[in-house]
C-alpha cells in the first residue's frame, strides 16, 4: 500500500426523487486498500458506488482517481471496474469468451488476449473451467469469473455491488475470503459494498458506515466494533446492549434506581452501549444484581439474557455455564452516549 490516494471523493451529492440520498459525502481509499460501504437498505451506498463507477452523475461534488479528476468521464472511459450483484455474465459465453469480451471490444490481438484471460482466470482459480458456460459452473465460481472479467481490464479501482448475496451462507464466507485474497494478490484499490456488518468485519481494511446519504464512521474494523462513534454505528454493528442510566457523582442509577459503578462515565443522561461479551455473568453477591430471564444455547456459546436495573441484557457465556435464578453480572467494557447520540469511551 502506498500513500497516494487510490480513490477522493469530495463533496459528493445526489438527490433522487426529491429526497438528498447522499449528502456531501468525502471519502478518501488508499492505493491498495479494501474499503467497505456498510449501512441498511437504503442509506446511499449503492448510488455512491454507481457514482463512482460513472453509472449516475453527481448533483455535486468530485471523483478522483488517483489524483486525476473522473467526475465527467463515462463508465468505459473511466479506470473503474464494477461487479454487479447478479455477476451479469453471458449465458451463451464460455468463461474464456466471458472475460475476454472486453480486451475483444478494446482492439487487443489474439494472443494479448489470450495471455491475460489466462492470467486473470488462474488468479480467481478457474482455470480449469476456461470452457465451462455460466450454467455449468457454480454460484460462487460465476462470481469469481464476473471478478475476472473485471480484474483481466486492470482497473485501478474495482466496485463490488453486493457481490456475495446470491449465495449460501456458507458460501458466501468461502466465497469472501476468497475475493479478499485476489484483491490481496492483485492489490487492486476496492470499495466493497454491503449491508453485511460481519462480511463488512471480516474482509475490509477500512468501514465506511453509512446512514442516510452520510459517514457516521470511517475506520478499521477493530475501532468500528469497539469504540463505535455514534449510537448508529454502536446499535448497526455487532449486537449491542443499551441501558438507560442517570449519572452523578454517586453512581449511575438504572431504570429502578439501581445504583451501579461504571468508572469514567460522563454525568448526566446516558446511555451505556455493553457488548454481549462484556457482561460478565458472576455468582450472586459478586456484581450487579441480576436475574436470569431465558438462556438460549447456540453451539459453542450461549445467549444469556438478564434482568438488570429494570431493563434486560444479552450476556454471551461458554456454553458449559449454566446461569439461572438469581445471579450477577459485571461490565467488562462499556461505552456512553447522550441520548442525543454522541459518544464518550470508557
Ligand atoms: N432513480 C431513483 N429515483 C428515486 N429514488 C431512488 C432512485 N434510485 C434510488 N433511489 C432511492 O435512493 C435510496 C438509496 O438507494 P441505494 O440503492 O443507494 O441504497 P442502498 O444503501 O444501496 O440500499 P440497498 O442495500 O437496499 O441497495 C433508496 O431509498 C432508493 O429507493
Amino acid at each position: 500500500m502506498t500513500d497516494a490516494p487510490g480513490l477522493s471523493l469530495r463533496g459528493i451529492t445526489k438527490t433522487l426523487g426529491g429526497r438528498k440520498i447522499v449528502d456531501n459525502l468525502d471519502l478518501d481509499v488508499n492505493a491498495g486498500e479494501l474499503i467497505c460501504l456498510l449501512g441498511p437498505s437504503g442509506c446511499g451506498k449503492s448510488t455512491t458506488l454507481r457514482m463512482i463507477g460513472g453509472f449516475m452523475n453527481p448533483d455535486a461534488g468530485t471523483i478522483a482517481v488517483r489524483d486525476r479528476d473522473v467526475t465527467a468521464l463515462s463508465p468505459e472511459r473511466r479506470p473503474t471496474g464494477m461487479v454487479f450483484q447478479n455477476y451479469a455474465l453471458w449465458p451463451h459465453m464460455t468463461v474464456f469468451q466471458n472475460v475476454a469480451f472486453g480486451l475483444q471490444v478494446r482492439g487487443l490481438s489474439k494472443a494479448e488476449i489470450r495471455e491475460k484471460v489466462e492470467t486473470a482466470v488462474e488468479l480467481v482459480g478457474l482455470s480449469h473451467h476456461l470452457r465451462s458456460r455460466p450454467g455449468q459452473i457454480s454460484g460462487g465460481e460465476q462470481q469469481r469469473a464476473a471478478l475476472a472479467r473485471s480484474i483481466v481490464l486492470e482497473p485501478d479501482v474495482l466496485l463490488l455491488d453486493e457481490p456475495l448475496s446470491n449465495l449460501d451462507a456458507k458460501l458466501r464466507v468461502r466465497v469472501r475470503d476468497e475475493i479478499r485474497e485476489i484483491q490481496r494478490r492483485s492489490g487492486i484499490t476496492t470499495v466493497f459494498v454491503t449491508h453485511d456488518q460481519e462480511e463488512a468485519l471480516a474482509i475490509a481494511d477500512r468501514i465506511a458506515v453509512m446512514n442516510a446519504g452520510r459517514i457516521e464512521q470511517y475506520d478499521a474494523p477493530d475501532p468500528v466494533y469497539r469504540q463505535p462513534a455514534t449510537r448508529f454505528v454502536a446499535n448497526f454493528v455487532g449486537t449491542m446492549n443499551f441501558l438507560d442510566a442517570q449519572v452523578t457523582s454517586a453512581g449511575c442509577a438504572l431504570r429502578d434506581g439501581t445504583v451501579i459503578q461504571v468508572p469514567g462515565v460522563r454525568q448526566g443522561t446516558r446511555v451505556l452501549a455493553i457488548r454481549p461479551e462484556d457482561v460478565r455473568l458472576v455468582e450472586h453477591g459478586q456484581g450487579i444484581p441480576a436475574r436470569v430471564v431465558r438462556d438460549v444455547p447456540l453451539g459453542h456459546y450461549r445467549d444469556v439474557t438478564v434482568s438488570v436495573g429494570g431493563q434486560e441484557l444479552h450476556a454471551f457465556t461458554p456454553s458449559t455455564a449454566r446461569p439461572a435464578g438469581e445471579v450477577a453480572v459485571v461490565f467488562e467494557r462499556a461505552v456512553d452516549f447522550a441520548p442525543d447520540g454522541e459518544t464518550a469511551h470508557v
